[in-house]
């Protein structure tokens, strides 16, 4: 009997996907019994500052890692979309399990959907990606930054200056909360918001040479999932560089057994957006190949701008 530790960050979503790769393992019946492990990062501590000026998504991810290579944890659960496109030297995704929806929620306080908001309204979010995608249909809203965990935010939504917020569905449906009837106002399809790389699915992280451990995580990846992430992942690798920009991806599985990836830069205002799609065999060359189609049309330079302005 092995006994595994796994780290997790205190957050209710982080807890939920932990325990639920938890009874995925148990579900195996083999000889190994798990524990988990909490971990408050850095990330966890600072609250009000736009999470992009802070040192982007990676800052929650960092000190998990270190307590990996110390040997504190065995593995971490984190949601795909956290992740920074490199993985940390010596750790490796062990494992990307089924995705669940990937699609953004808009949830608006009096019911109107996305394109029936009054002018002016104001739509609550922290990340460029949406805030780019919904100025772009709707150029007469109001952005305004919004931080803390899903129920914080629900909960802002409601009492503070907020007509409407947008969360990922995964993270709503993972904790339940789309139970609630009527929380969800619509789901955004991915033509009208192209969810952020990896949403929706889950990335499983152990050291490189835990041999014994990768053997029993494969058991819980889901191939299909993992090759379409992997393109999503190809695209974002080749045009970022650690920064939180306005970047979607999306790809999906063709009955022809070919990656259809859907790729997006945008600046944050909406005014500018690349989108182009690409079908191909291979995820890692199409996400690279339609990276490199899109910077070359332009999407460096406002990936360049973008970035200089989080850096002020
Ligand atoms: N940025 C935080 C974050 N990281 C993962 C999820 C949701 C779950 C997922 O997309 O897998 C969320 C919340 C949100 O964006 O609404």
């Amino acid at each position: 009997m092995r006994k595994v530790v796994i780290g997790s960050r205190r957050s209710n979503l982080a807890m939920t996907q932990t325990r639920w790769v938890i009874d995925q393992l148990n579900e195996l019946n083999l000889p190994y019994e798990f524990e988990i492990k909490e971990i408050v990062t850095k990330g966890d501590q600072i609250l009000d500052v736009t999470l992009s000026k802070v040192g982007g998504k990676g800052l929650f991810v960092k000190e998990i890692e270190k307590a990996m290579y110390d040997g504190e944890i065995d593995m971490a659960v984190h949601s795909m979309k956290d992740l920074p496109s490199e993985m940390a030297e010596g750790l490796v995704i062990g494992a990307v399990p089924d995705r669940v929806d990937p699609r953004d929620a808009f949830i608006s306080n009096s019911g109107e959907k996305l394109m029936e908001l009054p002018p002016g309204s104001i739509v609550g979010t922290s990340s460029l990606r949406r805030s780019a995608q919904v100025l772009a249909s709707r150029p007469d809203l109001e952005i305004q930054w919004i931080r803390g965990n899903i129920d914080t935010r629900l909960r802002k939504c409601r009492e503070e200056n907020f007509d409407a917020i947008i969360l990922a569905a995964a993270g709503l449906e993972r904790v339940g909360w789309t139970k609630e009837k009527d929380l969800v106002t619509e789901y955004l399809d991915p033509e009208t918001c192209l969810p952020a790389v990896g949403q929706g699915a889950l990335g499983i992280e152990c050291r490189a040479d835990d041999e014994d451990l990768l053997q029993l995580l494969d058991k819980i990846n889901h191939p299909d999932t993992a090759r379409t992430v992997s393109a999503e992942r190809s695209f974002l690798h080749t045009v970022e560089g650690g920064c939180q920009v306005p970047i979607g991806g999306y790809a999906v599985l063709q009955e022809d057994g070919q990656v259809s990836l859907t790729a997006l830069v945008g600046s944050p205002d909406g005014k500018i957006i690349f989108k182009e799609n690409i079908v191909g065999q291979d995820p890692i060359a199409i996400g690279k190949e339609v990276a490199e189609k899109m910077l070359n049309q332009g999407a460096k330079e406002v990936l360049d701008k973008v970035k200089a302005e989080l850096d002020q």
